[in-house]
């Protein structure tokens, strides 16, 4: 990451904007080396107050910027890249972190020379347990993947990918804290349904999956031998994933992620 004097901006101040302001602060990053693209007065505002960072037009940002990072959605990125264009210049770093935009469709609106990476974060990075993937466009060196892995990695793991591999990391990982929290809130509400009270089948459930994932992080054994550490012969943990195949849990979760995965492609058509 640029320590001395070099300027980061980010453009587009939402969830992940935000996420992504928020995990540079914590990280050290002096404020005053961060400028902020956001529309709105009151957010911009908002954002001032509670970071001390600059929001300035997105044209300022980019002009004063060495680094700028683009956290708008896909459907915004053609009108967005058209209105920095003038101000980007050869050896800039554009990251771009919109679902399904290629980097051939940022290269192609701006000028000659200039560093495209695309990036696919998650929101663990808010409490610092971010997992993303990069993969970098025609003008980049390593000087360029590297700043985009600290920048990335301020708030988790960064992976190197393929760029082609971009649409089925976003189903997986970009996606996937959303398909994890509908497992808890399924599993809640049927302890709930079991008569459990609301507040002791949250904290069980949200410990469960804690405790779980340190398993899979800590251990490195296969899910496979985990779950079958858990599957007493004949006990209640068979009958219970029986349910699930009989559901067809495990087919529900690949044509999801096939249907994420079709999705991303879509975006970068613009539908
Ligand atoms: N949320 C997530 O878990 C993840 C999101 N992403 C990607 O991050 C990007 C942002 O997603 P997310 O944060 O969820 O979306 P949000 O809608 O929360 O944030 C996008 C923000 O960008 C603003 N914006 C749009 N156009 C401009 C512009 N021209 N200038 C300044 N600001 C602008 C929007 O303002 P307005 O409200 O006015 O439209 C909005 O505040 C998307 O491309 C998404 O694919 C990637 C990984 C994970
Ligand atoms: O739902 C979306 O399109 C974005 C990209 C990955 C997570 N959220």
């Amino acid at each position: 990451m640029t320590e001395s004097g070099g300027q980061t901006a980010i453009i587009g101040a939402g969830v992940m904007g935000e996420t992504l302001l928020s995990g540079l602060v914590r990280a050290g990053r002096r404020v005053d080396t961060l400028l902020i693209g956001e529309r709105h007065a009151e957010r911009a505002k908002e954002l001032e107050e509670r970071y001390g960072v600059s929001v300035v037009s997105n044209r300022e940002a980019t002009a004063r910027a060495d680094t700028v990072a683009l956290v708008i959605k896909p459907q915004d990125m053609a009108d967005l890249l058209a209105e920095i264009a003038p101000e980007l210049r050869p050896g800039q770093l554009l990251i771009s972190v919109a679902a399904g935009i290629t980097t051939d469709f940022i290269e192609s609106r701006v000028p000659e020379g200039v560093a495209v990476v695309r990036a696919m974060p998650n929101t663990p990075a808010l409490v610092d347990e971010g997992m993303a993937a990069i993969s970098p466009g025609t003008h980049c060196d390593e000087s360029h993947l590297a700043e985009a892995e600290a920048l990335m990695g301020s708030t988790g793991k960064v992976l190197r990918v393929p760029e082609k591999q971009m649409d089925a990391v976003t189903a997986i990982s970009g996606s996937g804290p959303a398909y994890i929290f509908f497992v808890v809130e399924s599993m809640i509400e049927a302890g709930v349904h079991l008569g459990l009270p609301r507040a002791s089948a949250t904290e069980l459930v949200v410990q469960t999956l804690v405790g779980s994932a340190k398993m899979l992080r800590e251990t490195g054994t296969h899910p496979t031998v985990l779950r079958e550490q858990v599957t007493s012969p004949g006990g209640t943990t068979a009958s219970a994933l029986r349910e699930l195949e009989v559901h067809k849990v495990r087919a529900a979760f690949l044509a999801a992620m096939e249907a994420a995965r079709n999705r991303s492609r879509e975006l970068a058509e613009g539908s």
